[in-house]
């Protein structure tokens, strides 16, 4: 029987990982009375040669996921820095600890605080959570190669006007009528992935910088579309950012439907919209540079495994 194999019937196993999900930890930064917090949510996989516990429940390879969470709480002691460099450290532990340990993913979600202000000042150690978005990063070790990839989830963003969508095919089943004068709204999923070898970045600073461009990118100009406003977004970010090497968005569009209000005696110049929960268009794409070669396997694992 080969090792992979659980009997004569030719079924084997296949791709497999495991680790803790979701260690949520918090770091407190108390060098002085003025406290800093960092706040994430980290999932730990190992890859390798795991196949004696899956065919013959022998544990003798079987990093313990309790083992996996304890160490993200260890390195914690030491400071996160930015969850990109949090994973790249962890990753290089399991791979150099354990033989056969040839790889795996780390993953991370943070969620941001900032102070509460008192009296026009940000307090000390109270502090409140930020609203908007949550940032997310992922890094995939294959051998000695590290993919990094960052993003964002649940940035919500509209404007009331500069959006249309006008020009598309119609058939027998359309009824959608066109407009140059639409609410656009949605929520911004995005993941960028750093150049190979990209490993000294200031990640915290190229998060700021790459979510204020995609913001700031969104308010630009006359939408046509939001696929036309989705890949400027992207080009403004692969334009200024060489050490990034694609970027990949997920965008809802999230319909403000004008309300007829002529039932009322009453005119809507497009000031009350039906903000419709479902369903909404889904408006997907990768922005990417020309001839560069393709990474699929830093993006199976950015999702999930299945
Ligand atoms: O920005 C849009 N893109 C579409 O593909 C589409 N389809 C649709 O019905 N409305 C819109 N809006």
């Amino acid at each position: 029987m080969s090792e992979n194999t659980s009997g004569a019937d030719g079924i084997v196993l296949g791709a497999n990982q495991y680790g803790k999900a979701e260690v949520r930890v918090v770091k407190v930064t108390r060098d002085s009375a003025r406290h800093d917090i960092e706040d994430l949510s980290v999932t730990s996989q190992l890859r390798g040669d795991f196949a004696a516990a899956h065919l013959a429940g022998d544990n003798g390879h079987v990093v313990p996921t309790d083992t996996q969470k304890n160490t993200v709480f260890a390195f914690a002691r030491d400071g996160i820095g930015s969850p990109e460099q949090f994973l790249l450290r962890l990753s290089d532990h399991f791979t150099s600890s354990f033989d056969w340990v040839e790889g795996g993913r780390w993953s991370a979600e943070s969620y941001a605080w900032e102070r509460v202000q008192v009296d026009g000042r940000g307090h000390d150690h109270s502090f409140v959570r930020k609203g908007q978005e949550t940032r997310t990063a992922v890094v995939v070790a294959d051998g000695a190669a590290r993919h990094i990839i960052a993003g964002l989830t649940g940035l919500t963003v509209l404007k009331t006007t500069e959006s249309g969508f006008a020009g598309y095919p119609k058939d027998r089943y359309t009824t959608l009528p066109e407009t140059t004068d639409r609410i656009l709204a949605t929520d911004v999923t995005a993941r960028w992935r750093y150049a190979e070898g990209a490993r000294d970045l200031d990640f915290n600073a190229l998060y700021a910088d790459v979510k204020g461009m995609l913001l700031e990118q969104f308010t630009r100009g006359y939408s046509s579309a939001l696929q036309a406003t989705m890949f400027d977004m992207g080009h403004r970010v692969l334009a200024a950012h060489p050490e990034i090497a694609e970027i990949r968005m997920s965008l809802p569009n999230k319909h403000h439907f004008v309300v007829d209000l002529s039932p009322f005696d009453l005119d809507n110049p497009n000031e009350v919209f039906l903000a419709a929960d479902r369903p909404y268009g889904l408006i997907e794409a990768a922005v990417t540079r020309e001839g560069q070669a393709e990474v699929p396997q830093a993006w199976e694992a950015a999702s999930a495994f299945c």
